[in-house]
């Protein structure tokens, strides 16, 4: 018996590549249709084409539909993981910033962004932007000007846009929800701007992760009392009231306008999380940009 319906092949008549023979050109099996095993895949009739699997690989003038195929995407999304953890694994402890792509430079949320991004690389965090321009931009100013690690999750997006020039280890993704699993993944504690659409999947986002324990409870600062209030107060009189989260979920996050009460909440947090002024001193000292750049 073999992979294509019980029919014997003959050492010349096919090849293998280790998942059962391939025919170049398909046979009649035993029930008297065309069929053929393509690696894991049984193709019959209509389904079989004339070329192996292998002669497709090694014909560089065939067509390149295949780029659009879900199986190679498959493959570069699986690559973009690949990256992401091995470009990010070395990270010390980090915090991601997020905010408006729109946040003008010298602006008062532009200024905070700045204060914060320096004070999270004093305190010895490595700064996770998209990094983008506006609040990205103004977040990885203060850390990369601090001396700290700034690191930028860029998105291909549809029109021209490079990571923006205070990134010092950048990684670009093609897939919003890969780089998203960056954001989450090596983050102590998520501090959210003013943003935009794009701010709001990122805090909902990581609000839910926490409310439903897919990971370790994490603290979510809003920074901005006056843009955030109307947010938080609709969540309380509306989405809450109605039972759709419970009073609780409303302690998943902080907001505050100031910037040593964000390092309050993180610091309690890290502490509650069995990190030492030891750990936040070695992170401190840490030089992760030359040490991880050079494994990307
Ligand atoms: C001028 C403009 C729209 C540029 C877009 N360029 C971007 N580059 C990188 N990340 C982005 C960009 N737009 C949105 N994001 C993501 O969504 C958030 C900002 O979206 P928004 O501007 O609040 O809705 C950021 O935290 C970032 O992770």
């Amino acid at each position: 018996m073999n992979g294509t319906g019980g029919q014997e092949i003959r050492p010349d008549e096919g090849r293998t590549n280790g998942h059962g023979p391939e025919r170049s050109v398909p046979l009649p099996g035993k029930r008297g249709w065309p069929e053929r095993q393509q690696g894991p895949l049984l193709l019959r009739r209509g389904r079989v084409g004339a070329e192996t699997t292998d002669q497709r690989l090694l014909d560089t003038t065939g067509p390149t539909d295949w780029l659009h195929t879900d199986p190679w995407r498959v493959l570069r999304i699986t690559s973009e993981f690949v990256e992401g953890f091995g470009g990010l694994a070395e990270l010390p402890p980090a915090v991601s910033v997020f905010g408006s792509a729109r946040t003008p430079r010298g602006s008062a949320d532009y200024l905070t962004g700045v204060e914060i991004g320096r004070a999270l690389a004093q305190a010895g965090y490595a700064v996770i932007t998209g990094g983008g321009p506006g609040a990205m931009e103004a977040a990885n100013r203060g850390a990369s000007e601090a001396g700290g690690v700034s690191v930028g999750l860029g998105i291909e997006l549809p029109f021209e846009q490079g990571l923006n020039e205070y990134v010092d280890l950048g990684l670009n993704f093609r897939y919003f929800f890969v780089r998203k699993t960056m954001f989450v993944k090596y983050a102590q504690g998520f501090v959210v701007l003013p943003g935009g659409f794009g701010t709001l999947d990122e805090l909902f986002e990581a609000l839910t992760l926490v409310q439903t324990r897919k990971v370790t409870r994490f603290p979510v600062v809003l920074f901005g009392s006056a843009y955030w209030g109307g947010l938080v107060e609709w969540l309380r009189s509306t989405v809450v009231e109605q039972g759709k989260a419970s009073t609780a979920d409303m302690d998943l996050f902080h907001v505050t306008d100031d910037v040593a009460e964000v390092m309050k909440i993180l610091d309690d947090a890290r502490r509650r999380n069995g990190g030492s002024d030891q750990e936040a001193a070695e992170r401190a000292a840490f030089t992760a940009v030359e040490e991880g750049a050079s494994d990307i």
